[in-house]
């Protein structure tokens, strides 16, 4: 689990790193009008956050962006002179609580989609209380608040800072929140999100450094935007039940397969019997073990789902021969593997999991273990067929081939005439 959260956090990280490193070191060499511009960044940022939010269904990071662009806009309007104000200071105190509270508020929240009921209150109660702030500081009725701040608010964590002791220890609670929120959801949103999170004290602690506004709400939304477009790839290339690379990554793939390859075509055998006996769960969880099989290939192959039952695997610079052994394995452990199917009363835990399918144990699966085969076609590219469309049929005559001679059973296209001169059952099964 901590592999996989770090593996989240490598991007969101390196982007943070990079942005701020670029942004800050070339600021001061910018031409005002450049410097106008960054200004507007945040903006055009959020603005295309909101849409990509929208277009892919992520209403977490659709309100994320818009919760920083309340709070820009706001610094924006009534934060650019000095916080020594009253005014000022009151509203800087009140917005230091406000920007992570919303925050970890939506860190929190379930993905529902944009147009749900629940989304709409998130984006007008944080709305409501922005433009509350905004207007009691244009009335000027914040200062007088000042003398009424809770003791926390006014202690700064560091002398010439503008962080609060306050402040910190709710950065610090959402930190926490955050993190266990990224360790149990495991999302690229949540690992953006627990960044964001990360970053925000940043503003506070050094408000009175020039540009820093622009330059940190810009490094966040480009953040919530990683987010977004990572998750717009793996909705393309990646198949969500099995976890493997889909039939786009295929393609995309044998748009340069090299010189040399083998493709191999796999069908679960008869997998319509077994949907309509055991149900389209129990199929569901037959194509996830196939895939977990699969995944162990070894010699250098790429799996792919290309689609249903079927699966294509890939092996870069090899031949027919070469692939064979590797194609071979994988027929014979998926057969071995003893299928268990699970249960409507069988636990998510997965130690629990376990001990509940042991001998003896209730709900010991289906009682006996179901097994499942495949059959394998493969072809490598030659001299008469330099084309990928060209090997995948010939890999795919070669797996109907296979069905046809018995299934469960590998046979290579350079087989194809051999076979139908002897006529024999030799196959490789
Ligand atoms: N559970 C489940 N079933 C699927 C999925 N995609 C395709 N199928 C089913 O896969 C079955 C494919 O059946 P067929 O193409 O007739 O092939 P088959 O029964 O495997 O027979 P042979 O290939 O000749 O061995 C159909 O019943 C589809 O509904 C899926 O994602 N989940």
């Amino acid at each position: 689990m901590t592999i996989q959260v770090l593996r989240l956090l490598i991007a969101p990280f390196a982007l943070m790193l990079m942005a701020t490193l670029v942004l800050f070191s070339s600021l001061s060499h910018l031409s005002a009008q450049l410097q106008l511009l960054i200004a507007a960044l945040p903006y055009l940022l959020g603005a295309a956050n909101l849409l990509l939010g929208f277009l892919f269904n992520q209403s977490r990071l659709l309100l994320a962006a818009l919760n920083l662009l309340w709070a820009y806009a706001l610094i924006q309007l009534c934060l650019q002179t000095p916080l020594e104000r009253p005014d000022n200071y009151v509203l800087f105190s009140l917005l230091s609580l406000l920007l992570p509270v919303n925050q970890l508020l939506i860190c929190l929240a379930p993905e529902r989609g944009p147009l749900n009921r629940g989304v709409w209150l998130h984006l007008l109660l944080p709305l409501l209380a922005y433009l509350t702030l905004w207007l009691l500081w244009h009335k000027q009725m914040l200062g007088y608040w000042l003398g009424h701040l809770p003791m926390p608010l006014l202690e700064l964590l560091a002398e010439g800072h503008y962080l609060s002791e306050g402040a910190t220890w709710l950065f610090s609670a959402t930190f926490l929140l955050g993190g266990a929120v990224l360790a149990l959801r495991r999302t690229r949103a949540d690992a953006a999100l627990f960044v964001s999170l990360l970053t925000m004290p940043a503003l506070f602690f050094w408000f009175d450094l020039n540009h820093i506004s622009p330059l940190l709400f810009t490094c966040i939304q480009l953040l919530l935007c990683q987010a977004l477009v990572s998750h717009s790839h793996q909705l393309a290339f990646i198949d969500e039940l099995t976890g493997l690379p889909a039939r786009r990554a295929l393609q995309e793939q044998l748009s340069s397969p090299g010189q040399r390859y083998t493709l191999a075509m796999m069908d679960i055998d008869h997998f319509k019997q077994f949907n309509d006996h055991h149900g389209h769960d129990a199929g569901d969880q037959v194509l996830r073990m196939v895939a977990s099989q699969l995944k162990r290939v070894g010699g250098g192959g790429r799996v792919f789902r290309y689609g249903g039952e079927e699966f294509t695997v890939l092996f870069r610079g090899k031949t027919e021969a070469q692939a064979l052994p590797y194609l071979e394995q994988l027929r014979e452990s998926i057969a071995r593997y003893p299928l268990h199917l699970r249960q409507p009363d069988r636990t998510e835990n997965a130690k629990a999991g376990r001990q509940q399918r042991q001998p003896g144990k209730r709900g010991a699966g289906a009682g006996k273990a179901l097994s499942v085969t495949i059959s394998i076609g493969l072809c490598e590219r030659g001299p008469t067929h330099l084309h990928s469309d060209e090997v995948m049929q010939l890999a795919d005559k070669a797996l109907y081939a296979a069905k046809a001679a018995g299934r469960n059973r590998t046979l290579a296209s350079s087989q194809l005439g051999r076979r139908k001169r002897r006529s024999s059952q030799a196959d490789f099964a």
